[in-house]
């Protein structure tokens, strides 16, 4: 990692030419160096200034202005960073950006690396490791979902709740290693009992988070959604009518999509990943064979299949036939061309398999109810709930650690090992729990979480 003790600098704002640009100054000498080249409109010096307050004037190199501009001033450690913290919010020329970039270099400071503010706000305690990864996630977020996760998680909830159960876990592992002090005297201060009954709360807890892992990934990434069915019912055409374009090829012959062709749909806030697939059938094509067993591992990555046949085809046998055939997977039936069913016929199926959505992906018919079906059955009315939804692969990896552990804790204690064995595996559990909201370190860790970052951030 690099020296802590350099003041940094990185435009916070996307390279490029825009209105205005903000450039960002952190460290011990970050308010020296731009007094240096600031003459500001009142003729005050920048250094006697209050912190959190903001300045017009210029920036002066050798005599000559380069550019009027705003600073605002943040004395540490009541900053982003929690150190001395300068913005300079000049004209967004390219030109401007690159020459007082290189009038700061120049004057010694240096050039941050890719998410080092927010690293340094991490080190400098003021926020846990996963409030600063959700600080990139925020930047990320293109959904209301994944915007309300992100945000949740950086205002610091679900930190709150892993050091909740840290600290628990914390009291009894001291306690067991009191014991140790009195090895000998066979004292027992941390109740077994209590102890089990910790273990079992926090079991249920972990457990839920990582369910929720699920979810929270696919909220992040898209929720992958399968379109499958036999040759020519109108899978593509489906696609094509929910993405309200032409991405799909559609024609009346059977076999028509090959290769799988995925795309994105925001519906009611949370993004989906629809995957438009070859038809299934028995076939001597081997490239189309190929298309289908793309298509059962489709089948088997996402989060929601629907199924689709022609209207006529539906009957009670048929839809209980293909419950089975997708047992245990979130499944949705879609019964196609209905438009070419007279009234009578439509109503009499629809009796027969209530829960089958009608559509027609020609016509466009039903195709809002099925959005609204869609949202349901992935129950995302739960979502707005204030329940902390797992979204970090890092996260879940920990978590299971700390279940692990948790895990030979709770067979020590059934087979009254001794208070020496228990501690370790509590000490193993809190280190796991520890890794999450980054009371627990290393320099590797953090370089691959911040170097995820961008620059300025
Ligand atoms: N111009 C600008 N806009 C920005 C940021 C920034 O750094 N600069 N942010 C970030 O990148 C976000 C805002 N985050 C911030 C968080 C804390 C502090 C801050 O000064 N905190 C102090 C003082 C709080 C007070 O007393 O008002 C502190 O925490 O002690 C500033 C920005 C989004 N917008
Ligand atoms: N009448 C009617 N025809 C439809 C409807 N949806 C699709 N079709 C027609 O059905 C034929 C097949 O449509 P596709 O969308 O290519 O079918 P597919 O399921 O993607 O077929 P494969 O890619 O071969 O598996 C085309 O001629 C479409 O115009 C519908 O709702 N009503
Ligand atoms: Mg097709």
């Amino acid at each position: 990692m690099q020296n802590i003790q350099d003041t940094i600098v990185a435009f916070a704002t996307p390279p490029g030419t825009g209105a205005i640009a903000v450039l960002r100054l952190s460290g011990k000498k970050a308010w020296q160096t731009a007094a240096t080249y600031f003459k500001a409109v009142s003729g005050k010096n920048l250094l006697e200034q209050e912190s959190h307050t903001i300045h017009l004037g210029h920036i002066v190199r050798d005599g000559q202005t380069l550019d009027q501009v705003l600073i605002s001033l943040f004395k540490g450690p009541r900053s982003y960073t929690g150190e001395d913290v300068v913005e300079i919010n000049c004209h967004g020329s390219q030109y401007i950006q690159q020459e007082i970039l290189q009038l700061f270099i120049t004057a010694g400071l240096r050039l941050a690396s890719p998410g080092e503010f927010t690293l340094r706000a991490f080190l400098n305690g003021k926020m846990a490791l996963d409030q600063a990864e959700a600080v990139a996630d925020l930047i990320a977020s293109d959904s209301e979902a994944s915007h309300r996760i992100a945000m949740e998680q950086m205002r610091g909830g679900f930190s709150a709740d892993i050091k909740q159960l840290r600290e628990q876990l914390l009291n009894f592992a001291s306690l067991i290693e009191l014991e140790l002090d009195f090895s000998g005297e066979d004292v027992e201060f941390a109740d077994r009992e209590q102890l089990l009954g910790l273990l079992d709360a926090l079991t249920q807890r972990i457990k839920g988070l990582l369910d929720s892992f699920a979810m929270g990934n696919a909220i992040k990434a898209g929720i992958p959604v399968a379109i499958v069915g036999a040759p020519n019912v109108g899978k593509s055409t489906l696609l094509n009518a929910l993405l309200q374009e032409e991405r799909a090829i559609v024609s009346n012959i059977p076999g028509t999509t090959r290769d799988t062709i995925e795309d994105e749909l925001i519906i009611g806030g949370i993004r989906f990943r629809f995957i438009d697939t070859a038809g299934i059938r028995e076939t001597a094509d081997s490239i189309e064979r190929i298309g289908i067993e793309k298509t059962q591992a489709s089948i088997e990555k996402a989060q929601l299949v629907l199924y689709m046949l022609e209207a006529a085809d539906l009957s009670k046998e048929r839809y209980n036939d293909i419950q089975k055939d997708f047992a245990n997977r979130p499944l949705v039936v879609l019964a196609n061309k209905m438009e070419t069913l007279s009234t009578e016929a439509l109503e009499k199926i629809r009796t027969e398999a209530p829960e089958a959505f009608f559509i027609s992906a020609k016509t466009q018919q039903g195709i809002e109810e099925l959005k609204s079906g869609l949202l349901e059955k992935m129950k995302l009315g739960e979502l707005q709930s204030e329940d902390n939804l797992l979204t970090n692969s890092r996260h879940f990896e920990a978590l299971q650690k700390t279940l692990g552990a948790i895990d030979e804790v709770k067979t020590a204690v059934h087979e009254e090992l001794p208070g020496d064995l228990l501690a370790i595996d509590l000490r193993q559990a809190l280190h796991h729990l520890g890794e999450i909201t980054g009371s627990v370190t290393t320099d590797d860790l953090l370089g691959n979480i911040f170097s995820n970052f961008c620059i300025g951030k």
